[in-house]
């Protein structure tokens, strides 16, 4: 298993580029299930999710093929030949029950294997199947499979999600775009991932209205044709870098990065002390004096992301003053805590809610990724403790970071990946 080491200290200047949002990527390619041409995807990160999702597809007959020579160019496209999704692949990425929703919207059947919980929660999938069948279809759950038919086509119908769930209505919106007759989906999310699937649908011929609202109307067509699309930037990965800039000093552009996406992150990270400005080609993070702390709550965008909320707390760790760091979307999202103590940081943990109080320096020490944006939390407190930080279980991070260690290195961090 490969770790990575860092020698923290160093300030950050320079350029690093910014790759498609992994969050996007995965229901894009999940799309390429909605019709028998060709879906040509731009600007692919090349990470492990992104391998797991074409062997889930590939055994569904859709060939995800590289045609380009560095690997961000995918052309999905084949006949569907199987309608299971099957355990030994779902079990490594929650997002593979995003063929649930096409695979039934296309064929009138499927058969997925169930994702079950993970490290930072239950996760149920239960508003998915609940939408599915508000449709017509009929679901059975058998030997952790779900078993799902319909007869004749989805119908279109009215669907109030009783929270925000980026993958239900992702998987919705995807069944919808070839259901019979109108599907509404309210309270849906409104992530730029949702944005971006919608694009693309739209590019394929489907008819969705409200894009970018709570409420999207999809009025379903009998088929999608191919498309070419561009992946929108990650603004997880922009964050994430965002937040080394500020932990470690210097001036950084995210080329291609998009501050309309941030969000919250970006007014948050100006609370802070880092200037976050659009520049021509991407961002520009800067610290301007010191850090200070800020409270912050996960929520549904445009509120704070729970997927910076690792990265936020390692910034916090090194801030002036203290932070509550309030979790609402998981439950068991404070797994860096126990690693970040390790380092140094204060962080007492109360509910769903962390108090974090901001010390001078962290001091480098053996940590142990426990989930993806725990990874790069690691990451993050290495990059500017004292002396020698090693991570291991990169497995997790590699999930949705590409070349981790290339991109900070080029910026003078002094990172490398011990391969083992
Ligand atoms: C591949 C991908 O895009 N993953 C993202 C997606 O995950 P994912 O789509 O799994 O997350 P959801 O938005 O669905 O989850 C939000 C909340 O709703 C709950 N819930 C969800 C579905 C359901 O059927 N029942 C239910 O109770 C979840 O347990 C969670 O508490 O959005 C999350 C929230 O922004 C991000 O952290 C993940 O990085
Ligand atoms: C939690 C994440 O991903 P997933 O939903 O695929 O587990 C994430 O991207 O931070």
């Amino acid at each position: 298993m490969d770790r990575i080491r860092i020698i923290g200290g160093q300030p950050l200047a320079g350029e690093i580029p910014i790759g498609g949002a992994k969050n996007a990527a995965l229901p894009l390619m999940a799309a390429g299930l909605l019709t028998d041409e060709r879906l040509v995807l731009t600007r692919v990160p090349r990470l492990a999710d992104i391998a797991t999702m074409a062997d889930l597809l590939a055994g569904h007959g859709i060939a995800v093929e590289q045609t380009d020579s560095d690997g961000r160019v995918l052309s999905l496209g084949g006949a569907i030949t199987s309608t299971e999704a099957p355990y030994d692949i779902v079990r490594k990425m929650r997002a593979s029950i995003l063929v649930l929703g096409p695979l039934l919207a296309r064929c009138g059947e499927a058969r997925v294997s169930l994702p079950g919980g993970c490290a930072i929660g239950t996760r149920p999938v239960d508003l998915h199947l609940k939408g599915l069948e508000q449709m017509g279809a009929i679901i059975e759950l058998d030997a952790g499979y779900v078993m799902a038919r319909v007869i004749g086509r989805l119908k279109g119908t009215t669907i109030i999600f009783p929270m925000v769930s980026v993958g239900a209505t992702e998987n919705l919106l995807m069944a919808a775009s070839l259901a019979d007759g109108q599907t509404v989906l309210r309270n849906a999310a409104r992530e730029p991932e949702i944005i971006d699937l919608c694009h693309c649908l739209v590019a394929m011929g489907a008819r969705i209205g409200g894009i970018g609202t709570g409420e999207l109307v999809i009025e379903g067509v009998e088929r999608l044709h191919g498309a070419t699309h561009a992946i929108i930037p990650d603004r997880i990965e922009t964050g994430t870098y965002a937040c080394a800039v500020a932990m470690t000093g210097g001036s950084v552009v995210l080329r291609d990065a998009r501050i309309d996406h941030l969000g919250a992150v970006a007014r948050v990270l100006e609370e802070a002390g880092i200037d976050v400005a659009e520049v021509p080609g991407g961002v520009r993070v800067q610290r301007r004096n010191g850090l200070h702390g800020v409270d912050v709550m996960t929520e549904p965008y445009p509120g704070f992301p729970t997927d910076m909320q690792a990265q936020f707390m390692a910034l916090m760790a090194v801030a002036d003053g203290a932070s509550m760091i309030t979790e609402s979307i998981f439950e068991n999202r404070f797994m860096h805590v126990s690693e970040l103590t390790r380092m140094g940081a204060r962080v007492n943990v109360h509910g769903a809610s962390a108090i974090v109080r901001g010390v001078p320096q962290l001091a480098g020490a053996q940590v142990m990724a426990t989930d993806l944006r725990a990874s790069s939390s690691l990451i993050l407190a290495g990059l500017v403790a004292k002396g020698e930080t090693v991570v291991s279980r990169v497995y997790h991070l590699d999930r949705g970071y590409e070349d981790v260690e290339g991109k900070l290195s080029a910026v003078g961090a002094k990172i490398e990946r011990l391969r083992d």
